[in-house]
């Protein structure tokens, strides 16, 4: 499972997960989690750049927690999520905002080539409490997000049993668990560095 990458499993995304990013976009939150898929093939890895979608003057960045799923399940009870956990990730949900605004779907503007930058897989006892996690991410090394896993409106137990009632959860299946506040533009040449509590960074080129 190390190798989640490899395996190509799906990519599920949960959208205004956090109370402060539905605001600063305007958006309501949901009651429900809110879901879309990012394809595998928008995966890179650290050494890989982003790039920019042709069409797209607004790229975004959002930092979020990866959750990599260990274990097959669907209707997976809220209090047996853990057995389901193989581990954790830092990835960007990169977002071509101006497509995205378009309106739905989000294929593109969530889903084309690079739009899913990734960490190397965190074990759970190396992350600790997933609910109580700093995500932060700085552009040419300054700080626009600075968030805390604890401020998730629907934590992760809730997100794998929602998700697990309508779609089976397989092994190397990821979950993103959505964007803290403080999204904003990158563009050509600039540099994104991200990181979870001390455990973790990573840093992307835009190309
Ligand atoms: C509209 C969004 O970008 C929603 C999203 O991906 C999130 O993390 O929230
Ligand atoms: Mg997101």
């Amino acid at each position: 499972m190390e190798n989640f990458i490899k395996l190509g499993r799906k990519i599920v995304a949960v959208a205004r997960n956090y109370r402060k990013h539905a605001a600063e976009l305007n958006n309501p939150v949901p009651e429900e989690p809110m879901i879309f898929l990012k394809p595998t093939s928008s995966y890179i890895q650290e050494g890989e750049a982003i790039r920019i979608p042709p069409g797209c003057n607004r790229l975004f960045h959002e930092v979020e927690l990866g959750i990599v799923i260990g274990k097959r399940g669907s209707n997976i009870p809220y209090n047996h999520y853990l057995d389901y956990v193989y581990g954790y990730i830092l990835a960007l949900d990169m977002t071509a905002r101006d497509l995205t605004e378009v309106g739905l779907p989000w294929n593109i503007s969530k889903g084309f080539d690079t739009a899913c930058p990734v960490s190397k897989l965190i074990t759970k006892s190396a992350l600790g409490d997933p609910h109580s996690a700093r995500l932060w991410l700085k552009v040419d090394g300054i700080m626009k997000q600075d968030g805390n896993t604890s401020d998730m409106v629907h934590n992760i137990p809730k997100l794998i049993s929602y998700i697990s009632q309508f779609m089976t959860l397989e092994p190397g299946d990821v979950i993103l668990t959505g964007t803290p506040d403080g999204i904003g533009p990158v563009i050509a040449n600039q540099n994104i560095t991200c990181g979870i509590n001390d455990v973790l960074q990573m840093s992307f080129n835009v190309e």
